[in-house]
């Protein structure tokens, strides 16, 4: 589904990953962690084709991703449904606007799609919340009103990228819960992440890989996670 192939990526002063070949497969669970600047937030960018890498390949659904088209790339925003680190809403837009956004862009009428959109907040626990704007919610509804805008389009594979990191024990739990019931739906999950707490959490209730990232490389955790 997502495969990269002897990937490497430089933003210029030097090699930041080297010689990573990872699959993701349908349906598998994958965290990814690593000390801060050692290239997270860049993998993940490789995986949803933010960013080309220098060297190597990433290819997606079956296409390199560097033979992508607009269309194609257009289906794979479709098909990958991202929660941004910093969860960048648009402010002077209510959270059901912003959950609803990719709709609206992809020139869907969310009009048409209330019963769902509805249902998406309800499931994300912010059906409250929905006539709010994005400066009056706690850090944990923004990491669940951004997950629900990451899943609005029914993508196949969800990336985050530290979606706990602001957030206290209890509200990491409730997203966790979501994420696992995703996967249990049969979508790929790749969580980028340094709570190690929440790792050893889902471990117990799915069967996720964890990968680090050591020397440029990424490296499978062994069982002391
Ligand atoms: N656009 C950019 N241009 C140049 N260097 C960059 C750019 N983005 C990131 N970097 C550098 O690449 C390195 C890895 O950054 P990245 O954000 O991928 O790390 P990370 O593991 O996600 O870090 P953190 O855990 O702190 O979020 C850092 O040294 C960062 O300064």
């Amino acid at each position: 589904m997502i495969e990269l192939d002897d990937v490497s990526y430089n933003y210029g002063g030097g090699e930041l990953l080297s010689g990573i070949s990872l699959t993701l497969p349908p349906g598998s669970f994958h965290f990814l962690t690593g000390p801060s600047g050692a290239g997270k937030t860049t993998f993940l960018k490789l995986c949803y084709g933010d960013l080309l890498p220098t060297g190597g390949r990433v290819s997606a659904f079956g296409k390199d991703m560097r033979d992508m088209d607009r269309d194609d790339i257009a289906r794979l925003r479709r098909r990958v449904g991202v929660v941004h680190q910093d969860c960048a809403f648009l402010d002077h837009l209510s959270v059901e606007d912003n959950v609803a956004l990719p709709l609206t862009v992809s020139g869907r009428d969310p009009q048409g799609e209330e019963a769902n959109l509805n249902e998406l907040l309800a499931w994300v626990g912010l059906s409250a919340q929905a006539r709010s704007f994005p400066p009056e919610l706690s850090g944990g509804e923004r990491q669940r009103a951004a997950l629900a805008r990451a899943v609005i389009m029914a993508p196949e594979i969800i990336i985050a990228d530290e979606p706990t990191g602001n957030i206290d024990w209890e509200m990491s739990l409730r997203l966790l819960t979501l994420l696992v019931e995703l996967n249990r739906m049969g979508k790929t999950i790749l969580i980028a992440t340094h709570d190690l707490n929440l790792i050893r959490t889902a471990k117990q209730q799915v069967q996720a890989r964890v990968l680090r990232i050591r020397n440029r490389d990424l490296q499978l955790a062994g069982a002391d996670l």
